[in-house]
């Protein structure tokens, strides 16, 4: 209860109304198509999750970078017929360059790599955070913008780096209070197709895009693949054989197609056995039908999904050995993945797990007259001074300004009156306890 009735009371509606409609025509105020605002409730949200994100970049020891939005159209021009290519946000600057908004990460760490060359020691573990677009047509109403985290480990050409790359993913679905019987993470190695289309004698040079097409699997049908295949130069029994490894879903019958010699069976019971030793085995299981999208995969590729199969894939990656040398660099060899800010956030929500993101504030510090603006905002700057987040209040009535305290959840209510004033002190009501006295002003910054 207040010691004094608000002597400040705002206007009223009348004299603060806005002029008369005239004929003014309201912008439109959505932002453009595909595209996301992030209101303050979705901005916490979003905060919670990078926060997570950097979290467990931190735990790994991962440093973080940063690259512009902005990037040469050259990066991303790639055979393959990638979805991710034949969507890209390009255009034309004023500079008559080609340029895009980025569609993925990974080229863009490439290029900082071998731009830093010998300075770069390897191996580097990096991450970043990052909002990447895609030119989609509107027809399916999908986004044209999400923000990606990337982890990468470049330098490291052995299964531990795909290893540790899982780890991070894991670590995530825990902190976020995703369990392995909700989510799983699909792991095979594109050395699988390798070594099949070298059965069949298929020429290397089709190894890229053949993975492009098969990655379709389960989102077209498999007449659809085949015709693919076939008009992509592979024989129809490659198409058979292919299809056929590509239903393998255990390690061992993988080693009855393929014997247990070839690099795809070593390298992923190397990776199951490290799985055993991290004690992350539960949230894995080996399937050949794991090929993933983009071209310059070369190894273990892997994508994690919601078990009830409602969701795009969670987050995804892979090793992409060749794609320095594409760029013209030495050969380095590399591994990373990339983790949408969506399709996460859809799972919690679908899973009844969103956290909920109060807000709060230490103090609310209220002039309750227009002469103690003053010393109300001297109040204001101590307590700031000290490391306490202060909301100044002006214009309000106090009915208001105690409704907002509790709606922000603020420790402290502190109310600036003249009578207390005159006697170099302030009335503070603790929300907590819903005590409220009377403080000497030079009290308010002590640590009580
Ligand atoms: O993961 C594919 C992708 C790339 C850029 C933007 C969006 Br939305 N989605």
């Amino acid at each position: 209860t207040a010691t004094q009735d608000d002597a400040r009371q705002p206007k009223t509606d009348e004299d603060t109304a806005v002029p008369a409609a005239t004929e003014r025509s309201l912008i439109d105020v959505n932002p453009p198509r595909g595209t996301r605002d992030f209101p303050p409730e979705d901005m916490r949200l979003r905060n919670w999750l990078f926060r997570n994100f950097r979290e467990v970049s931190s735990l790994m020891s991962f440093e973080e970078v940063d690259f512009p939005v902005l990037e040469s159209e050259a990066l991303f021009i790639r055979k393959g017929g990638e979805e991710i290519t034949q969507q890209l946000y390009n255009f034309e600057d004023k500079g008559g360059r080609r340029v895009v908004l980025r569609p993925e990460i990974t080229p863009s760490l490439a290029r900082l790599v071998i731009k830093q060359g010998k300075s770069a020691s390897l191996p580097l573990k990096w991450f970043t955070i990052g909002q990447c677009w895609r030119y989609e047509r509107m027809t399916r109403g999908r986004r044209r913008e999400h923000y990606q985290w990337n982890m990468d480990i470049i330098g490291l050409p052995k299964v531990r780096a795909e290893a540790e790359l899982i780890h991070a993913i894991v670590l995530l679905f825990e902190r976020v209070g995703i369990t392995s019987s909700e989510v799983g993470i699909r792991i095979s190695s594109r050395k699988v197709l390798q070594a099949v289309l070298q059965m069949h004698s298929i020429p290397e040079h089709l190894f890229a895009e053949v993975c492009v097409i098969v990655d379709k699997l389960g989102k077209v049908t498999r007449e659809e693949i085949e015709k693919e295949l076939m008009i992509a130069g592979v024989s129809f029994e490659a198409v058979k054989g292919i299809i056929e490894v590509l239903s393998i879903k255990s390690l061992s019958k993988l080693e009855e197609v393929l014997g247990s010699e070839g690099e795809a069976v070593t390298d992923l019971k190397s990776l199951f056995l490290l799985a055993e030793h991290y004690g992350y085995s539960q949230w894995i299981n080996f399937d050949a039908s794991v090929v993933r999208g983009l071209a310059y995969y070369t190894g273990v590729v892997f994508e994690a999904f919601d078990k009830e199969g409602k969701l795009r894939a969670i987050c995804g990656g892979g090793r992409y050995d060749r794609l320095f040398s594409t760029f013209g660099s030495d050969n380095i060899p590399a591994c990373g993945f990339g983790f949408g800010d969506a399709v996460i956030l859809e799972l919690l929500k679908e899973k009844g797990i969103l956290p909920d993101l109060i807000r709060h504030v230490d103090d609310i510090v209220f002039p309750l007259d227009e002469e103690l603006e003053g010393p109300a905002s001297q109040i204001v700057s101590s307590l700031r001074q000290i490391g306490r987040s202060v909301d100044l209040i002006q214009d309000k009535r106090l009915k208001w300004v105690f409704k907002h305290a509790e709606r922000i959840n603020a420790d402290r209510l502190i109310l600036v009156g003249k009578s207390e004033w005159q006697s170099g002190a302030v009335r503070v009501k603790i929300l907590a306890t819903r005590e409220e006295r009377e403080v000497k002003v030079d009290e308010l910054t002590s640590p009580s």
